[in-house]
C-alpha cells in the first residue's frame, strides 16, 4: 500500500524529478471510486491532497494549447526511427536501474474495474470480501457463460483448463499482475502477461509472488502484430492496458489493438488507463523532446503519448469494440507542504467485443492458432 505523498512513478519518466504525489494517485484498495472530492470553494484547494473531475477554465485550456504548439518542433527522422527501433532497449534500460522500485501497486484497478475481480466486492470499509451470494451468483453466471477451454496436442499450454482469462500487456515489473493474483480469488483464474522488455519479464518471473499454476509472464512487443500469442483468439475474458499504449509509435496504435481485440472472447472486454491530452507530464516536456503531434521522448528513450478520449474511441471502435466506457479523469493533485498545484488528465476506457458479431466481421476475425492450440 502506498503512503501518503509516496514518489511514484507512472506518470513519469524516470528522467525527470519524479513527482511528489498523494497517494490518491496511486490509490489502494481502500480507495473509493475517482471523481468523489469535488473543489467548489478554491480558497480551499490546500486542504486536501487531491481533487476529483477540476474544471478546466478556457485560459487554462487555451494556455496548455498555446504550450504544446510552442513545442511541436519534431525531432530528425534519422532520430524519430532510431528511438522505434531500439524502443524496448530503452524499457529495458529503465528495469535495469529502477528494477522493481518505480511504478507502484494499482489496487485502485478494482474499484476502477470490477472485471479483473468479478467475485469480489467493496464492503463499506471498503475491504475486499467475498460473501456466500456473491460465490453462487458467480457460479450461476459461470455456467450462463460459454467458456471455452484450451485443448493442446503439443507440450504444455499454460492456463489450458482455465475459465477465466486475464491478459495484462505492457505489465512492466508486476504492479496489476500481483494485486490481481492476490485479490482474484477464483480457481479457474489464469493470468496472462507481456512485456517487449526482456528485463521487465525477468523481475516478473523473479517474483516471489509468481505462480506458475496461476499466471505466465512473457515477451512480447505488442506492435509486432505478426507475432503470436500463447492462446488463441477468442479465449480471453479480459485484456488489460495501463499506460502502455501511450509508449507506443501512433502508426502502430491502430493495429496493435486490432490484433488485440482479436483475442477476446466475445463479451470479453478491453480495459485502458492512460495519460490525456494536456496532463502535467505533457506540459513539462521541453523543447527537443517531441517526436511528432503529442508524442514525446523522455530524457531516457522512452517515449509517451497524450491521447483524447474520440481519438481512443475511434481506435477501439475501430477494431470492432463497443463502448461501455470512456471518461477523463482531470484531477487536481495538491503538494501542501510546497503549496504547489498540479492538475492531470488521464482517459480510462472500458470496450466490449459483441456477444454476437455480424458474419463479415466473424470472418475477418478468424485468426490462425498458433501451433498445437485447438479448441476442444
Ligand atoms: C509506463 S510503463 C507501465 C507499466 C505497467 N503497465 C504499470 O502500470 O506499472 C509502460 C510499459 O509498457 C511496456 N511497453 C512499451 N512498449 C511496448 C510494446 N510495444 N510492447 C509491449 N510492451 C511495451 C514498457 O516496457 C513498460 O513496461
Amino acid at each position: 500500500m502506498a503512503a501518503p505523498h509516496a514518489v511514484v512513478g507512472v506518470e513519469e519518466g524516470s528522467s525527470q524529478t519524479p513527482l511528489i504525489l498523494p497517494d490518491s494517485s496511486t490509490g489502494d484498495v481502500t480507495r473509493p471510486l475517482f471523481g468523489t472530492r469535488f473543489l467548489t470553494d478554491p480558497r480551499q484547494v490546500f486542504q486536501h491532497n487531491a481533487w476529483d473531475n477540476v474544471e478546466w477554465s478556457e485560459e487554462q485550456e487555451a494556455s496548455a494549447k498555446k504550450k504544446v504548439l510552442e513545442n511541436n518542433q519534431p525531432l530528425s527522422p534519422e532520430k524519430q526511427e532510431e528511438y522505434d527501433s531500439r524502443a524496448n532497449e530503452f524499457w529495458n534500460v529503465f528495469y535495469t536501474i529502477h528494477e522493481n522500485r518505480f511504478f507502484k501497486d494499482r489496487h485502485w484497478l478494482f474499484t476502477e474495474f470490477p472485471e479483473l475481480a468479478p467475485q469480489c466486492r467493496l464492503n463499506h470499509e471498503s475491504r475486499l470480501e467475498v460473501s456466500e451470494s456473491d460465490h453462487s451468483q458467480q457460479e450461476s453466471l459461470d455456467h450462463e457463460r460459454e467458456v471455452p477451454t484450451l485443448s493442446h496436442t503439443d507440450g504444455d499450454i499454460p492456463g489450458s483448463s482455465a475459465t477465466y482469462r486475464i491478459l495484462e500487456v505492457g505489465c512492466g515489473v508486476g504492479n496489476t499482475v500481483f494485486p490481481i493474483l492476490k485479490t482474484n480469488n477464483d480457481p479457474g483464474l489464469f493470468v496472462y502477461c507481456c512485456d517487449f522488455s526482456s528485463t521487465a519479464v525477468e523481475l516478473v518471473k523473479a517474483n516471489p509472488e509468481y505462480e506458475s499454476g496461476r499466471c505466465f509472464a512473457f515477451v512480447h512487443d505488442l506492435s509486432d502484430v505478426e507475432a503470436n500469442f500463447p492462446v488463441p483468439d477468442g479465449t480471453l475474458d479480459v485484456i488489460v492496458l495501463i499506460f502502455v499504449l501511450s509508449a507506443l509509435h501512433p502508426n502502430k496504435m491502430q493495429a496493435s489493438i486490432s490484433r488485440l481485440a482479436r483475442l477476446l472472447k466475445p463479451g470479453g472486454v478491453m480495459l485502458l488507463r492512460d495519460y490525456g491530452r494536456y496532463d502535467l507530464a505533457q506540459l513539462r516536456f521541453k523543447k527537443g523532446r517531441c517526436l511528432s503531434e503529442n508524442f514525446y521522448v523522455r530524457g531516457d528513450g522512452t517515449r509517451v503519448y497524450f491521447f483524447t478520449q474520440d481519438e481512443l474511441h475511434e481506435m477501439f471502435s475501430e477494431a470492432g469494440l463497443e463502448k461501455m466506457q470512456n471518461l477523463v479523469d482531470r484531477r487536481l493533485q495538491v503538494n501542501r507542504g510546497k503549496q504547489l498545484t498540479m492538475y492531470r488528465v488521464w482517459i480510462q476506457c472500458k470496450y466490449r467485443k459483441a456477444l454476437a458479431q455480424p458474419l463479415e466481421t466473424q470472418d475477418q476475425d478468424k485468426g490462425e492458432d498458433p501451433p498445437g492450440l485447438t479448441f476442444s
